[in-house]
């Protein structure tokens, strides 16, 4: 495979950048621009060991480097790589990869490193997706699933379900390929308690996607209510940020906003909405429209009512075009005389604070907690933060419920192998040992460059 460099810092002005090389051409790319004081030709560096080092263009001095040579397979891409430490800013990085592109490497595509690495069996694809996740976590918590993710505590998982079914695909096959010789038929009975425990298993990692997607990706939140209930308030107190504009003019917020917020180990993006009433405002007329759509989009309604006052015409639309959806209705303003109560809002989750003072502000943190449903997993169990890792998961299930189904209605198992199969190939994909091509770039394309 070609030599690949790129810069892994980041274009930011900085002490120190690192530029990334990897393939099997490093030792003889690097031997050509490196230069030792003491005139050590490059061959004869060990790996593994820093070396300061002069870096040069054809003769010109381009900058004073520290350089890493990993020798393959023992590095991260599985090929011989080699870390140049320069110093940061805009310039030096960009020559140092300048001069590493004229002597031959090639600019390495986004997430190319790491693809490179899974390629090389260093890592399967749902450890090379959380290396991405680990890049991009907007939370501790998120990061610290990444990082177990990293460790390979999903892969392990999905891994043993995959083994286990390979074996039990295996006995049923020996029993049907070698029926003529006298083999028993593989035990339906056995067959199907041992699907009924694997889906146990697949159950309870399709159930941490809830949290999992909450901590890693977010809750899609929408705060509506009529002008002027402090919708806007409410963001800035969720978020601690003057975020949204507040006036006591109705109809102040036009468009949406939107902000992530933590909320314990979970995240809301959350999306501040123009009041929705009937207007003959033109702009403001199209702010209701897109207040109707985040309403739409959202996976949780913040349905917000001022206590003080009683039940609008708005306020009943408000209430009409989030029934039945996972919504918490906030009576804000209770800091004035109340009006509204939660008897209003029958068979709702209520709560109520005030967005200007802060008053109950965690009780509507510990509502929303509870509507979401996700319970934390315990300490080191895997769990599911991404999309399509749970679309497989899910694929796999069925197939197993179906090959239970299959065995319960008295069919011969070769039924159920067929089903078993397409199972263990569902749990593949998962680590990419059966993933398309065209699945694999989409996936590596959304990396940065010089990872
Ligand atoms: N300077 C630097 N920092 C980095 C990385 C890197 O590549 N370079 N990483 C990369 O993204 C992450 C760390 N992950 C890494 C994973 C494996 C290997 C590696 O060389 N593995 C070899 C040797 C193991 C050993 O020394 O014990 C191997 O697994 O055989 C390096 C970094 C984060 N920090
Ligand atoms: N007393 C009191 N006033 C509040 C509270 N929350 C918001 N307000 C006031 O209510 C008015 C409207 O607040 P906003 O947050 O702009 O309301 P909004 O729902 O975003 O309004 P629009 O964007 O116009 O739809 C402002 O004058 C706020 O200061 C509260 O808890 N108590
Ligand atoms: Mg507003």
């Amino acid at each position: 495979m070609s030599t690949i460099a790129a810069i892994s810092t980041g274009y930011q002005t900085a002490a120190i950048a690192v530029v990334r090389v990897s393939g099997e051409g490093t030792r003889a790319l690097l031997g050509q621009v490196l230069r030792r004081a003491d005139g050590a030709p490059f061959s004869t560096w060990p790996p593994r060991r820093a070396r300061l080092a002069r870096l040069v263009d054809g003769g010109r001095p381009v900058d004073d480097v520290v350089c890493t040579l990993f020798e393959g397979p023992a590095s991260y891409t599985g090929e011989d790589m080699a870390e140049i430490s320069c110093h940061g800013g805009l310039v030096v990085v960009g020559e140092v990869l300048d001069c590493l592109l004229r002597h031959g490497a090639s600019p390495a595509a986004p997430g190319e490193f790491t693809k490179r690495a899974f390629l090389n069996g260093r890592l399967d694809l749902a450890q090379s997706e959380a290396v991405m996740d680990l890049i991009g976590a907007k939370s501790r918590r998120a990061a610290e699933l990444a990082l177990t993710q990293v460790g390979g505590a999903l892969s392990g998982e999905i891994e043993a379900l995959r083994r286990e079914l390979v074996d039990l695909d295996a006995e049923i096959m020996v029993g049907i390929d070698y029926a003529h010789e006298g083999m028993e038929p593989a035990d339906a009975g056995v067959v199907s308690a041992a699907v009924e425990r694997l889906r146990a298993h697949t159950a309870r990692l399709l159930r941490s996607y809830a949290y999992g997607r909450a901590v890693a990706e977010g809750i899609p939140t929408a705060i509506v209510g009529r002008p002027n209930v402090g919708k806007s308030s409410l963001m800035n107190a969720l978020s601690g940020c003057e975020r949204s504009i507040v006036t006591e003019v109705a109809g102040t917020t036009r468009d949406v906003l939107d902000e992530t917020v933590r909320l314990g180990d979970l995240l809301l993006r959350l999306y501040d909405t123009a009041g929705i009433r009937e207007t003959d405002d033109a702009v403001e007329r199209i702010g209701v429209e897109r207040a109707r759509r985040a309403l739409e989009g959202a996976e949780l309604v913040l349905a917000v009512f001022d206590r003080g006052e009683p039940l609008a015409a708005d306020d009943r639309t408000v209430l009409e075009l989030s029934r039945g959806r996972a919504r918490i209705v906030v009576l804000n303003k209770s800091d004035r005389p109340p009006v509204l109560s939660a008897a209003d809002f029958p068979g709702d989750t209520v709560v109520c604070l005030s967005a200007a003072t802060g008053e109950g502000i965690s009780q509507l943190e510990q509502a929303v907690q509870a509507q979401l449903l996700c319970d934390p997993p315990d300490a080191g169990e895997a769990v599911l933060t991404s999309a399509r890792h749970r679309e497989a998961l899910r694929r796999a299930d069925e197939r197993l419920a179906a090959a239970y189904d299959a065995l319960a209605q008295g069919m011969p198992p070769d039924v159920a192998e067929i089903d078993i199969r397409e199972a263990i190939e569902a749990l593949g994909e998962i680590l990419g040992r059966t993933a398309s091509e065209d699945v694999i770039g989409r996936i590596f394309e959304r990396f940065c460059v010089g990872k």
